[in-house]
């Protein structure tokens, strides 16, 4: 049993200024898809869909692009990825789910660069609901789970008293539809 998700932080992964300077043009460059009531959405680069038929490609967006080559300079992958995640304040949330891995390439897990208002996800043991820990993500700050981390980990991003916005972004390395078939062939 994990006793604690297989995690890093690196609480200032960008400087203050930098995050800053990330949080206000995203704001205002990315076309926030807003379906989805507890929080804006936005994704970039290989995108996938669990039913197999609609496979696309959104070009990676000019500020991301540098960013995926800082994280696989420090994590070792390079991220085909980012869903973005724009929590317009405390009342923002995301409820208790693992994310998906078997898109995922072999060995990678997910990374998640937030800015703005600091948030704290929560994490709950899938054997011992009793079991959570929660990790405080500053402004500019990187976390890392394992892909193993999903096995045995839900998380949360609770509603919580701020009127501050947060945009996480989440960076992954999503197999293309030819990867993934070869996978599935295997
Ligand atoms: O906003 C966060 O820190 C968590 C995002 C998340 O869990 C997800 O996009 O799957
Ligand atoms: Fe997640």
């Amino acid at each position: 049993m994990m006793t604690e998700p297989e995690a890093t932080l690196d609480p200032q992964f960008l400087s203050p200024a930098d995050a800053s300077a990330l949080f206000e043009a995203l704001l205002s460059e990315v076309q926030w898809d807003e379906r989805m009531k507890a929080r804006k959405t936005a994704c970039f680069g290989q995108t996938y869909d669990d039913s197999g038929v609609d496979y696309q490609l959104v070009p990676m967006h000019p500020r991301l692009a540098p960013l995926c080559e800082a994280i696989s300079v420090r994590l070792g992958f390079m991220p085909t990825n980012c869903l973005l995640n724009y929590y317009e304040s405390g009342r923002s949330s995301m409820g208790f789910h693992s994310d998906a891995t078997h898109n995922l390439a072999e060995g990678t897990g997910v990374a998640i660069l937030s800015v703005g208002a600091e948030r704290c996800p929560s994490f709950r043991s899938k054997t011992d609901p009793e079991l959570t820990v929660e990790y405080p993500l500053p402004h500019g700050s990187l976390f890392y789970m394992s892909q193993g981390t999903q096995d045995h980990w839900l998380h949360a991003v609770k509603k919580t008293e701020t009127d501050d916005s947060r945009i996480s972004l989440t960076f992954r390395h999503i197999l293309t539809p030819e990867e993934l078939a070869v996978r599935r062939s295997r």
